[in-house]
């Protein structure tokens, strides 16, 4: 815990804010003009947040995250094509554990109906939305602001709903009308679109096709709906503080406003909203069966003047499902030159130890190293 957050009860005003149970929206709808302390980010002197400052180490560089078309993918008659795709989501895996994609089949229109959908939930009435603030894991839709507001140093500017697509699917019924049929046809899409990237990436691996798909990498995914509402004092908070995604693969739609940002050699290099792209980067649990070939890269969204800034994530896990299944670097690609780099793992207690951390700035796939 760093000085700033130790001289007020930090503990006690996080709990008046779960308790109001309108999120951050709830503040800005009040009129506020400062931000509260505990969204506060610590200063940059402390070593450990260094790299979390969106002012210093943010320059213009001249990196730019992958854009790979996928155009032509499944034409049968060009083999060569499938090859050339291959190779780059490997290298993209490999160096920057980030792309973007375009030309992957879900329609603008579906993209558009998604964040539309997220933000209608958002903006529904203060009181229904209330009925659904939760933390309880077991509730069909999730919506609460910070899903580590107990456990994180730092409070993020950004309410998240949250709904399961597999294996145990939300029914519809529970979702909330106003993203209810963009929700379930959104879902579809995403779904096929993962296997067929866990197809690419196993390609990528070296492994035959199905392989990533065989070992149940798709089995489980859920959505998560952001909402960034503006913020009056963008430079004193965080939209969502760095971290690596805690699932194998997750593939983001983000809307025209930017603030997503990835580190790369010692960078933060922002994320440009693509139009119709979807970014795709690797999660600590395919860089762990990948034995650090493939790269689950920290990353961040910064909080901003404008918004609401919204964006849809879909993660490859079953999160806390109960799960015996064990996970640890894939057989075919060990050698005595690449040893087994980490211990194996079940899926729930990896997104145990990393939900029991928070997002604190630091990586959790480093206690499972061997
Ligand atoms: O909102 C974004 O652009 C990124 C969200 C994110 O990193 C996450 O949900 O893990
Ligand atoms: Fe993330």
């Amino acid at each position: 815990m760093v000085a700033t957050n130790t001289n007020y009860d930090r503990k006690s005003e996080v709990k008046a804010f779960d308790e109001t149970k309108e999120g951050v929206k709830g503040l800005v709808d009040a009129g506020i003009t400062e931000i509260p302390r505990i969204f506060h980010r610590p200063p940059e002197s402390d070593d450990h947040y260094h790299i979390n400052s969106p002012s210093s180490d943010s320059e213009p560089t001249r990196f730019s995250i992958p854009v790979i078309d996928l155009q032509g993918l499944d034409r049968l008659d060009s083999p060569t094509k499938r090859k050339e795709i291959v190779a780059k989501v490997g290298e993209a895996s490999e160096t920057w554990g980030f792309f973007q994609i375009v030309n992957h089949g879900i329609p603008v229109g579906v993209l558009e109906e998604i964040k539309d959908g997220v933000r209608g939930f958002f903006e529904l009435d203060t009181q229904v939305k209330k009925e659904l603030y939760t933390r309880d894991p077991f509730k069909p839709v999730i919506y609460n602001s910070n899903f580590d507001l107990y456990s994180a140093p730092v409070t993020n500017w950004r309410d998240t709903f949250m709904c399961y697509v597999a294996p145990n699917p939300t029914k519809p019924e529970d979702l909330p009308q106003v993203c209810r049929d963009i929700l379930v046809e959104y879902s579809m899409q995403v779904m096929k679109l993962g296997r067929l990237l866990f197809e690419l990436l196993s390609e990528a691996l070296g492994l035959k096709p199905s392989h990533l798909n065989d070992i149940d990498c798709s089995e489980g995914l859920v959505i998560l709906g952001h909402y960034y509402p503006a913020c009056p004092q963008p430079e004193l908070t965080m939209g969502t503080s760095n971290h690596a995604d805690n699932d194998f693969l997750t593939i983001l739609l983000q809307d025209h406003i930017g603030g997503l940002q990835v580190l790369h050699q010692g960078k933060w290099v922002d994320v440009p909203p693509v139009p119709g792209a979807l970014v795709v980067n690797i999660g600590d649990l395919l860089q762990l069966i990948s034995n650090d070939k493939f790269k689950s890269i920290q990353h961040r969204v910064l909080a901003n003047y404008v918004g609401p800034r919204i964006s849809v994530a879909s993660f490859f896990c079953t999160g806390m499902l109960p799960s015996t299944k064990l996970y640890g670097p894939i057989k075919e690609l060990l050698s005595e030159d690449n040893p087994p780099k980490y211990r194996e793992t079940t899926v729930r207690d990896y997104v145990a130890h990393f939900n029991d951390k928070g997002l604190d700035g630091t990586s959790a796939l480093m206690d499972f190293k061997l």
